[in-house]
């Protein structure tokens, strides 16, 4: 008889965003993104990250009023990098991301042509940037679904 105890795709693939997610710098929040084809192929992972020659250990990190020395003036969003990774074409394609995506990142989500988005955290709802990616996302045609992972026990860890 099989083993009964496997995941679902869900909890593969958003496992894989997971553990992307992991890679993060950011001290506050770390996002992870896993796109897979329409053959269920992975094909791009992506975290949030700095972009190349800037140094993690510098104080890059930080929130300040001076964007010019804040974090949201340099760090390259998972779903942008993951995009930027992308070893094939992301046509129909399903993002599989623990934060749902913000305005910026849903303009290329769209125009690499994602058509589903499958997210676990909401923590900015109710933004101006929530509220615009939301809109656009609709208008795009793109699907959402929102869903919770819990611990993944193995047969073998007990
Ligand atoms: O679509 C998104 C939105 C945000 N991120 C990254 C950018 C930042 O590194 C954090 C957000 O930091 P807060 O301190 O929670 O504002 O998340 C992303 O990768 N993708
Ligand atoms: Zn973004």
């Amino acid at each position: 008889m099989k083993n009964q105890n496997y995941i679902s795709w869900d909890q593969y693939f958003m496992g894989v965003a997971k553990l992307s997610a992991l890679r993060s710098k950011d001290p506050n929040t770390q996002v992870g993104a896993c796109i897979i084809n329409p053959d269920r192929r992975i094909v791009a992972i992506g975290y949030n990250g700095l972009p190349m020659g800037l140094s993690d250990d510098e104080d890059f990190w930080q929130k300040n009023e001076d964007y010019s020395k804040s974090k949201y003036a340099y760090v390259v969003h998972a779903e942008a990098n993951a995009i930027l990774n992308a070893t094939t074409s992301l046509k129909d394609a399903t993002l599989y991301v623990t934060l749902f995506p913000c305005n910026e990142c849903m303009k290329l989500l769209v125009q690499a042509g994602v058509k589903e988005i499958v997210y676990m955290s909401d923590k900015d709802k109710g933004k101006e940037s929530h509220i615009a990616s939301t809109t656009m996302m609709k208008k795009a045609g793109i699907k959402a679904r929102q869903i919770q992972l819990e611990t993944i026990v193995l047969e073998t860890d007990k």
